[in-house]
């Protein structure tokens, strides 16, 4: 109960702090998410002044936090609508002018209130990208400028009295360390998530959604040395559209591009979860089929050979293209060492397939395990 609590808030937060983006990976280096989370952070924090301060009936700290408070929702507006440049410089002007006043003429410098000037820079480094240097330059300097003149001019304060200022101290401490916290977090996850969509993206082919050859052939390579050390057996096959280059030429090379994708994912539907694909190049694959013995995986094979064959597949005008495939299939046996071996041999088996009419599946292995 309390994990699903606790993943609803989550998920909640994560919610508010993605709002008003279009996509997720296109503003990484604009940092949206923590301009968002900016203006949460200043808007709570006028909402707790206006309600502690109106309690304590010190009403000109409470209406300086309502302005607060309204300049800081028009700024998430703006992140929310995408005038985004205007948000994230919004940001910075009000935080300085609220801790500025706040700092020396309400609360006084023994409040510490203007150790929040530490936030704004790293909001700086964090949110302004490198050829907007010379804004986060008058920011970070306007910052450290004032950060001296609140602690040498050490103001007494009109609202707080010591014990006030030794609470807002920790306060503020607690209120700065939780920032920073929660924007290295979340600069940490974007990356993190950034870097796994780039990892996929490089890994897939564009066309059938499959592996491309650079991850397919590590996969091969690291399922072979798996299946050698465990003593598995592994079996390795590659499969090739027959008369692919008179499809294009009947049919157009768009038609071509129809037929990969479609068969793509008719043998993707086939195999096993464990199981691997991808697309070699052209009108060639690859499928691994770890943990498994030569005979069932050449009947798995040739149920993936019908399934192709009993496919219609339909051009823009109707009309169905006939397609089938040849598959090449090689097992793991004591006579194999190097992974190079098996595929060679179902490449052999594919030429066979290939010679003996087409349409077939040939096994190249004379250990039937
Ligand atoms: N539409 C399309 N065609 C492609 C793509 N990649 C390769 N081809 C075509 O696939 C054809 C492959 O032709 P071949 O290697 O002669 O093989 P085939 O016609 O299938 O003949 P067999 O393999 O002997 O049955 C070529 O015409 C390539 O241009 C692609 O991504 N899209």
């Amino acid at each position: 109960m309390r994990g699903i609590v606790f993943s609803s808030i989550k998920q909640l937060i994560k919610t508010l702090l993605n709002l008003g983006f279009d996509d997720e990976f296109g503003n990484d280096l604009n940092q949206k998410h923590v301009v968002n989370f900016s203006y949460m952070m200043f808007c709570l924090s006028c909402l707790f002044m206006i309600a502690v301060f109106s309690f304590r009936q010190m009403y000109s700290v409470s209406l300086f936090s309502a302005f607060g408070l309204f300049i800081g929702v028009i700024g998430l507006r703006y992140n929310y609508i995408g005038y985004f440049s205007r948000a994230q410089l919004l940001m910075p002007i009000i935080k300085i002018s609220q801790i500025t006043v706040l700092s020396l003429f309400y609360f006084g410098t023994s409040s510490g209130f203007h150790w929040f000037f530490v936030n704004v820079i790293a909001y700086s480094f964090v949110v302004f990208r490198a050829d907007q240097r010379a804004t986060k330059g008058w920011i970070v300097g306007a910052s450290v400028a004032l950060f001296l003149l609140c602690e040498l001019v050490n103001t007494g304060g009109l609202y707080l009295s010591t014990v006030d200022q030794e609470i807002a101290i920790i306060l503020v401490f607690l209120a700065v360390a939780f920032n920073f916290a929660m924007v290295i977090n979340l600069v940490m996850n974007r990356l993190k998530a950034v870097n796994h969509h780039l990892r996929t993206l490089a890994e897939k082919d564009e066309l059938t959604g499959l592996s491309n050859r650079r991850k397919v052939l590590a996969d091969a390579v690291n399922i072979f040395a798996d299946s050698v050390i465990n003593r598995e057996s592994c079996v390795f096959s590659i499969v090739d559209l027959d008369h692919f280059k008179k499809i294009n030429d009947t049919f157009g090379h768009e038609a071509g591009d129809l037929v990969l994708a479609k068969v793509s994912a008719m043998m993707a539907s086939v195999i096993r979860s464990q199981d691997e694909i991808g697309r070699y190049g052209g009108e060639e694959f690859i499928v691994i089929m770890r943990d498994t013995s030569l005979k069932k995986a050449a009947a798995m094979m040739e149920h993936m050979r019908q399934s192709v064959e009993d496919m219609l597949i339909e051009t823009e005008h109707g009309i169905v293209i006939p397609v089938t495939i040849s598959i090449g299939l090689a097992a793991i046996d004591p006579s194999v060492s190097r992974y190079e071996e098996i595929s060679a041999q179902a490449d052999k088996g594919l030429y066979a397939a290939k010679r003996s009419g087409r349409n077939r599946l040939s096994v190249q292995s004379d250990y039937q395990n």
